[in-house]
């Protein structure tokens, strides 16, 4: 049995960033940058005033008291023009007329005289004003040439605010990565909606999958149910073959029992095992395969918590490299109650997090964790993460916390959780 670091080493270790096409920034949100972002501009573009008020040179002349006659008016979107002699009106936004290096607010000043049609015409400073006062330099935010966003950056609203800001109307992205997803097992009804016949479940992990892995921006192609032999399942794995996909997952038939095919199934396809069993829990008959053609084949043991594990654990980091973005960075609570993991199996719990009254970040798991438990995942915050040889953990000490789903950030609850006696 491998450990669950050196499953996630050898999965990787042959992985490449997927190609990369370019969309229009505005259909881009989600989407992971292929490459550096350098900017064409300087941001500000042009030296411009921060306040409505009034542009000046300062130094001698600009002390509190001092009276000035007002020349000409400069307001946002007007083309540059040089400093006059006295002060010029400017508004927010507007390029300093050039010459001029401080403006004052409009509310410093005191009007002494205005012309007939209202506007001013001379004006006391209230106070000093030094070099540099209330005026925004070019390129203070990003100086041109800068690397504003690196490759493997996901653009979020605010990079398309900054790319927006920067001119930049098309950008190339890594393509989505195309994932096809096989159910296997006897037992899941198909077919229309219907009361379920004896002995039958609904498909739970299929539309998991599908909505955690569009979540997670990559673009499922199938989502196929097979029973308990071996020839559908082949045939579904041809047609992911066949539909180009970087990645195919499938659920159940890895463990120990009768129609447990697919470890057989997959080595008849002539897929290299990567791996099969990994020293963790939930999910341990975990299966990692490549196929000659290229997709890898992620197979997930069947049930619920163990499909979820594998969603998050093994999946996302996948993506994650075929998206050319590193590993995520670690996140860590206080645990708040005490726990006694079997030595040797990272521990992967559902979990409640809450903020305690100092702000620290409080981790507690929840009480059911058996695998084929669904509600007490459904109203989790996060996983708790328990290393393979961490011993038994005490309350109050740190470790390791993860987000519930692929891609997304922790959730917080308002409070811990009431506990049943
Ligand atoms: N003798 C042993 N038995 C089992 C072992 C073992 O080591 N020795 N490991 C257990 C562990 S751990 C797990 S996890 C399961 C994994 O089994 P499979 O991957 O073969 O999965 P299935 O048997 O097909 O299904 C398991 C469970 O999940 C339900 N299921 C399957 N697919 C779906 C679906 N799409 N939606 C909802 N639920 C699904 C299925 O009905 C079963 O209840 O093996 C243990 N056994
Ligand atoms: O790994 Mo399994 O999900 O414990 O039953």
């Amino acid at each position: 049995m491998i450990s669950y670091r050196d499953a996630i080493e050898r999965l990787l270790a042959p992985l490449s960033v997927l190609p990369s096409e370019t969309y229009a920034l505005a259909d881009a949100t989600g989407r992971v940058l292929a490459d550096t972002v350098t900017s064409p501009l300087a941001l500000p573009s042009f030296d411009h005033a921060a306040m409505d008020g009034y542009a000046l040179k300062a130094g001698a002349s600009s002390r509190g008291g001092s009276e000035h006659h007002v020349h000409g008016s400069q307001a946002a979107g007007d083309s540059g023009q040089l400093a006059g002699a006295g002060v010029c009106e400017i508004m927010t936004g507007a390029r300093l007329p050039q010459g001029f290096d401080a403006v004052v607010a409009v509310e410093r000043t005191e009007i002494l005289q205005t012309r007939p049609d209202g506007t001013p015409q001379r004006i006391r400073l209230l106070d000093d004003i030094a070099h540099g006062r209330n005026v925004r330099r070019m390129g203070t935010d990003v100086p041109r040439g800068a690397n504003v966003q690196a490759g493997g950056a996901t653009i979020e609203p605010a990079q398309i605010m900054l790319l927006s800001a920067l001119g930049i109307a098309r950008v190339a992205v890594v393509r989505r990565p195309r994932v096809a997803i096989i159910c296997t097992g006897k037992e899941l009804q198909t077919g229309p909606p219907a009361p379920l016949s004896d002995g039958h479940i609904h498909n739970s992990n299929g539309p998991y999958l599908t909505a955690a892995l569009k979540r997670a921006g990559a673009d499922v192609v199938s989502c196929e149910t097979v029973d308990d032999t071996v020839h559908p399942y082949l045939e579904a794995l041809q047609h992911a073959v066949e539909a180009g996909v970087d990645l195919v997952i499938s659920t159940g038939a890895v463990s120990m029992g009768r129609y447990d095919f697919v470890p057989a199934a997959l080595r008849h396809f002539g897929a290299q095992v990567l791996f099969h069993k990994v020293a963790m829990r939930p999910g341990k008959p975990l299966l990692a395969a490549r196929l000659h053609a290229s997709p890898l084949v992620l197979a997930l043991p069947g049930t619920p918590m163990a499909v979820a594990v594998g969603a998050r654990f093994f999946v996302a980091p996948v993506l994650r490299a075929m998206c050319g973005q590193g590993s995520e960075p670690p996140l860590r609570a206080v645990l708040a109650s005490a726990q006694h993991p079997k030595p040797g199996l990272r521990h992967f719990l559902r979990a409640t997090l809450w903020l305690d009254d100092r702000g620290r970040l409080q981790a507690r798991a929840v009480d059911q964790q058996e695998p084929f438990r669904i509600q007490p995942f459904a109203n989790a915050d996060a996983w708790i993460v328990l290393d393979e040889q961490g011993g038994d953990c005490a309350a109050g000490m740190s470790v390791e916390v993860a987000s519930l789903e692929l891609a997304t950030s922790l959730r917080i609850s308002a409070g811990p959780p009431t506990i049943n006696p």
